[in-house]
């Protein structure tokens, strides 16, 4: 047990998937694995170990915003001995070429600030994937013919924008889509020499304004855990 998270030690796989909704974990676990079992329910936040296709796997909520995802993935590496942390996240599309329902992997995310900046002083730290997860991703989403992108993506600190100057910098520049969470998960990776990538579902799009229904959110979810998985154990 720590400080976040009741699982006992042992009851966290190596691999964890980290969804920022809790009842997302849930979902996934009685969705793709075999004998889930429920390991953490600390503040809510649901936690499943149990295997997909005979390997141990955990599926985590990691709640909204880089210092919740700070405080799970500090504590699922440093206590747990998690390896291999794959954020399965949605994300709002920044590009008129990604489209609703497409799967967007982070190859590096950038952002105001992660809780970890305050080590990085004048350094732009750039947070970057697992380069061998984000290849076995590519290639899982490939193999679906799935709208499928590869590129930089924007870990926000808010939902509710309010520079737009920025966000068209950032179309300017090439960046995907927006998120909360990747850019925090990269730097811890990289601190504790772990693999880290964001498989991401497009839910909304800036540009079009454009959402995703509710009811169809769990479809479009299903390529996105089942890339990360496949990727997790390439
Ligand atoms: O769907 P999840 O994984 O929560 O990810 C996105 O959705 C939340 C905002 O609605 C933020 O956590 C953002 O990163
Ligand atoms: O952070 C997020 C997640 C989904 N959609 C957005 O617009 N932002």
């Amino acid at each position: 047990m720590t400080f976040h998270i009741g699982a006992k030690p042992g009851e966290i796989a190596e691999t964890v998937l980290l969804p920022g909704d809790p009842y997302r974990a849930r979902w996934a676990a009685q969705t793709f694995l075999k004998d889930a079992v429920l390991v953490n329910e600390v503040r809510g936040m649901l936690a499943y170990t149990g295997t997909w296709k005979g390997q141990r796997v955990t599926i985590h909520g990691t709640g909204m915003g880089m210092p919740s995802l700070s405080i799970y993935v500090n504590e699922l590496i440093r206590d747990y001995g998690a390896q291999t942390l794959i954020r399965i996240g949605s994300a709002g599309a920044m590009q008129p070429q990604v489209k609703l329902r497409d799967v967007v992997l982070g190859m590096s995310a950038c952002t105001a600030g992660t809780p970890s900046r305050t080590i990085f002083k004048e350094l732009h730290y750039a947070p970057t994937a697992d380069f061998g997860l984000l290849k076995a991703a590519w290639e899982a989403g490939q193999a679906k013919g799935i709208g499928l992108h590869a590129g930089q993506i924007f870990s926000s600190d808010t939902f509710y924008d309010e520079r737009p100057d920025l966000n068209e910098q950032m179309q300017r520049h090439g960046v995907l889509a927006v998120e909360m969470e990747a850019a925090e998960l990269y730097t811890l990776a990289a601190r504790y020499q772990r693999r880290a990538l964001a498989v991401l579902t497009i839910s909304d799009h800036l540009l079009t304004h454009e959402a995703l229904p509710a009811d169809q959110r769990e479809t479009s979810f299903a390529d996105m855990v089942d890339i990360a998985l496949t990727a997790a154990f390439a």
